[in-house]
């Protein structure tokens, strides 16, 4: 049996009181593109976090490519490239400038960082924009520039954390483009959130369905459908989730307003 990418069993996280994921149990298998969907607050980002090592796994138990994120932590950090929602490249810099420090940040070795830079930018299509200030860049190509800095140190898993949030439609269509070639190149795992559902049925080979801290359903996007006797994956996830997709609360509409702004 080949090893899961990612392995999450019976993981609780909670802030304070607040039990913001409660018991969720998954398998990513080598090379899919597996879509984490819920809408806000789900507990989404939490789950990544933990599998990122970026919060630590306090109950429950999580692996990557078979090494365990608590006692391996190092080990995992290499085979993990992540891309957060917040905005992880820096205006002054240029693209180029911007992906080179994630090749020393990463331990590229020396003499490949030129050559694993230009790379990266060419398979984001920035090449012609490389040389220019990353803040003159739009929304779509800043996604993009941070999609090449996470893959600058070839991951074997790469996460992305609301990958489109904030994007035109011509925008989204291309970053999620860039991430399925980059798959069918490399052969990488991708782990992906996002509570936009067509995108996930367009693009993931399976998704898991979060609501309340809990995994609700998953596999893939047409057995979901069939199994819930639904048309598509957007009225499966409401008969778990209601109008949560709709409404969103004030953090939805702040995190989209955030995002919103950086990107303008
Ligand atoms: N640092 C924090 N302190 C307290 N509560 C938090 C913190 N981070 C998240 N939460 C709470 O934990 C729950 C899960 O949040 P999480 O960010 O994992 O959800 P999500 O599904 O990723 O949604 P979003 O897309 O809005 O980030 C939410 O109720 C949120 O308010």
């Amino acid at each position: 049996m080949t090893t899961p990418a990612v392995r999450v069993e019976g993981v609780r996280y909670s802030f304070g009181e607040h039990v913001a994921v409660d018991g969720v149990d998954l398998t990513v298998h080598p090379g899919e593109i597996f879509g984490l969907l819920g809408p806000n607050g789900a507990g989404k980002t939490t789950t990544i976090r933990m599998i990122t090592t970026l919060l630590p796994v306090r109950t429950g138990m999580v692996e990557v490519f078979g090494r365990n994120v608590r006692k391996q932590t190092m080990a995992v950090r290499r085979l993990v490239g992540y891309v957060p929602q917040a905005l992880s490249a820096d205006a002054a810099l240029t693209g180029r400038e911007n992906v080179a420090l994630f090749a020393r940040l990463f331990d590229v070795p020396r003499r490949q960082r030129k050559d694993r830079t230009a790379e990266v930018l060419d398979s984001m299509r920035l090449t012609d924009a490389a040389d220019r200030a990353a803040g003159t860049y739009s929304g779509g190509m800043l996604r993009r520039l941070e999609l090449a800095q996470a893959l600058v140190s070839n991951p074997r898993l790469l996460i992305l954390d609301e990958p489109t949030i904030g994007l035109d439609p011509v925008a989204r269509t291309t970053v999620w483009e860039r991430i399925a070639q980059v798959r069918r190149d490399t052969g990488m795992t991708v782990l992906v959130t996002t509570h936009y559902m067509e995108e996930a049925e367009q693009y993931c080979d399976r998704v898991a369905l979060m609501h309340q801290g809990k995994v609700r359903a998953l596999g893939t996007p047409a057995e979901l459908a069939t199994g819930f006797d639904a048309d598509n994956l957007d009225e499966v996830f409401r008969q778990f989730t209601g109008d949560d997709v709709i409404t969103g609360g004030f953090r939805s509409v702040r995190t989209t307003r955030r995002t919103a702004q950086r990107l303008g």
